[in-house]
């Protein structure tokens, strides 16, 4: 279980997350909605340990995140750009991070790129792949290791309309496995059908 419990952070003058509470309980899927801005990614951030709040609480699993000491574990993280080394192929870029836990095998990580549908492009250089194509290669390395939560920001982003869909099935393959799912996205018509609850964020407040 997630709990984000008053939490409110600020860079400078201006209020990034103001008082924010939400919980996701186990094997629930909760959506953040919102304009460029907003804060939902500082949100997601937040939630991983990956940058301080100046109040409130945030704990996963009756752990607490404290950023620079505890950071969330057993999740599968898409924030931002992942550094892809683009001279080696998207297989060779996954083996490169399996290798660092090593819970999975190689056969692992081609079973997980045929989930995303890269099979086919799996040995081609990551430079050469299309904006939709890293999009899968980020989707398949946050959710190879089959991690207990998924932290997703803006999963859908590059993709088409058939690919969206694909990649909706998959996240609800993983729900149904009893994965807990913290995503955003810009459009809620994208994580309206997967959520249990979507929430809209406004200059850092929760509006709904
Ligand atoms: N390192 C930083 N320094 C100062 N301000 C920042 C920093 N990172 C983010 N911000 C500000 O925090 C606010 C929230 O940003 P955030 O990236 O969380 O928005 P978002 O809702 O994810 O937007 P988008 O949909 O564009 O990804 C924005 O006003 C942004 O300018």
């Amino acid at each position: 279980m997630i709990e984000i419990k008053k939490v409110s952070k600020s860079i400078k003058e201006q209020t990034i997350l103001k008082n924010i509470t939400i919980t996701v309980k186990d094997g629930n899927c909760i959506g953040l909605v919102g304009h460029n801005g907003s804060g939902k990614t500082m949100l997601l951030k937040a939630v991983s340990g990956f940058t301080k709040i100046d109040s409130g609480e945030i704990w996963v699993d009756g752990k607490q995140i404290v950023f620079g000491k505890e950071y969330i574990k057993n999740t599968g993280i898409i924030l931002e750009q992942p550094p892809f080394i683009t001279y080696l192929t998207g297989l060779e870029n996954l083996l490169i991070l399996a290798n660092i836990q090593k819970k999975i095998t190689k056969e692992d990580v081609i079973q997980t790129l045929k989930k995303v549908g890269l099979s086919e492009a799996q040995n081609k250089k990551v430079r050469n792949y299309s904006l939709g194509m890293k999009q899968r290669l980020r989707i398949a390395q946050a959710i190879m290791e089959n991690p207990q939560i998924l932290i997703l920001d803006e999963p859908f982003n590059g993709l088409d309309k058939e690919s969206v869909k694909e990649i909706q099935e998959l996240l609800i393959e993983y729900k149904n496995k009893g994965t807990t799912i913290l995503l955003t996205s810009h459009d809620e018509r994208h994580i309206d059908y997967l959520c249990d609850q979507v929430y809209e964020l406004e200059r850092g407040e929760l509006v709904e």
